[in-house]
């Protein structure tokens, strides 16, 4: 059967060989979700669930040149980007990304993997800032992410609240704050669209098996925007998806081991549930 109905999404990251983070699972998530997955490469990493033991970025060149064969022929209904580890490729995806006019444009700003390796050049957060967050739809910082786009030391309620105005300011539509970094119960992430505050939390999993779910869970929001979702609702779905992503381990690899992509479609089809 085909069908001129299909939502496309591309992603533009960097590859993670371990499989849980980066392409892949942007690639895994857009898939589990129903929509058909693109992807332009800035960086080879050589990482598994112990860390990151290589990185090795592409020209922004080689990235231009991607973007162009996707733009002349694929129009993406919504695009993310991951790790872009330098202010030429920033330079290059902002400039291509306004060239084509994409819309539904989802910043992950991916600054450092959880084992402590610098995905983002120090000197490229300003590029970010400038070049890219004013075509966002959405960006999806972490704390810590937070705290440099801002300069805040954000331990309290209140000033996670501040830095999501302050990044607000720099030009995305909306800020979502995830909450995966802060202490709790609760993993809470919270969502800001210039007027208004709304929660979107779940039960907190202790549990050494989280890598890659702040890629698993930006590429679900633009899976979700790629088919036609509000931001709300996308985000809605996407939490549901990291809930189960975490929750259903995979339990594999000796130290911080990949989410299970297949576990949100594997228990909508046992609930007998219709994908969203
Ligand atoms: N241990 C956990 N239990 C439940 N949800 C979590 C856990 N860790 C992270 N999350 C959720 O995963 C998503 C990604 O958050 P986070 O881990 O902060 O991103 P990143 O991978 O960029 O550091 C958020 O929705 C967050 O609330
Ligand atoms: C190639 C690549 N891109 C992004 C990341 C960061 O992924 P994230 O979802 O933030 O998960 P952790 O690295 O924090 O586990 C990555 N590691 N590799």
């Amino acid at each position: 059967m085909t069908t001129t109905e299909t939502a496309k999404a591309l992603t533009i990251a960097g590859s993670d060989s371990g499989g849980g983070a980066g392409i892949q699972a942007d690639l895994k998530t857009f898939q589990e979700l129903g929509v058909y997955g693109m992807s332009v490469l800035t960086a080879a990493t050589a990482q598994n669930t112990l860390g990151v033991q290589g990185v090795f970025p592409l020209t922004a060149e080689a990235v231009a040149r991607q973007l162009d064969s996707i733009g002349q022929d694929l129009t993406p209904d919504a695009v993310k980007t991951g790790m872009l580890f330098s202010a030429d490729i920033i330079e290059a995806a902002a400039d291509r990304i306004a060239h084509y006019g994409w819309r539904n444009l989802v910043i992950d700003p991916v600054m450092v993997a959880k084992g402590g390796a610098p995905l983002l050049k120090g000197d490229a957060v300003v590029t970010l800032i400038r070049n890219l967050l004013p075509h966002a739809l959405i960006i999806t910082p972490n704390l810590p992410e937070a705290e440099i786009l801002t300069g805040m030391k954000l331990f309290k309620a209140q000033d996670i609240r501040e830095a999501a105005r302050r990044i607000h300011a720099m030009g995305p539509d909306m800020v979502i704050m995830k909450g995966g970094h802060a202490g709790g119960d609760l993993a809470r992430d919270l969502l800001y669209d210039g007027t208004a505050f709304t929660v979107f939390e779940s039960p907190r999993i202790h549990t050494m098996a989280t890598h890659g779910t702040g890629c698993t869970y930006s590429a679900a929001i633009t899976a979700g925007l790629a088919k036609g979702l509000t931001t709300t609702g996308a985000v809605r779905v996407a939490k549901d998806f990291i809930q189960a992503a975490i929750e259903d381990s995979l339990g594999i690899g000796s130290g911080h081991g990949p989410t299970n992509h297949f576990a949100y479609r594997r228990r909508r089809s046992q609930n007998g549930g219709e994908l969203t």
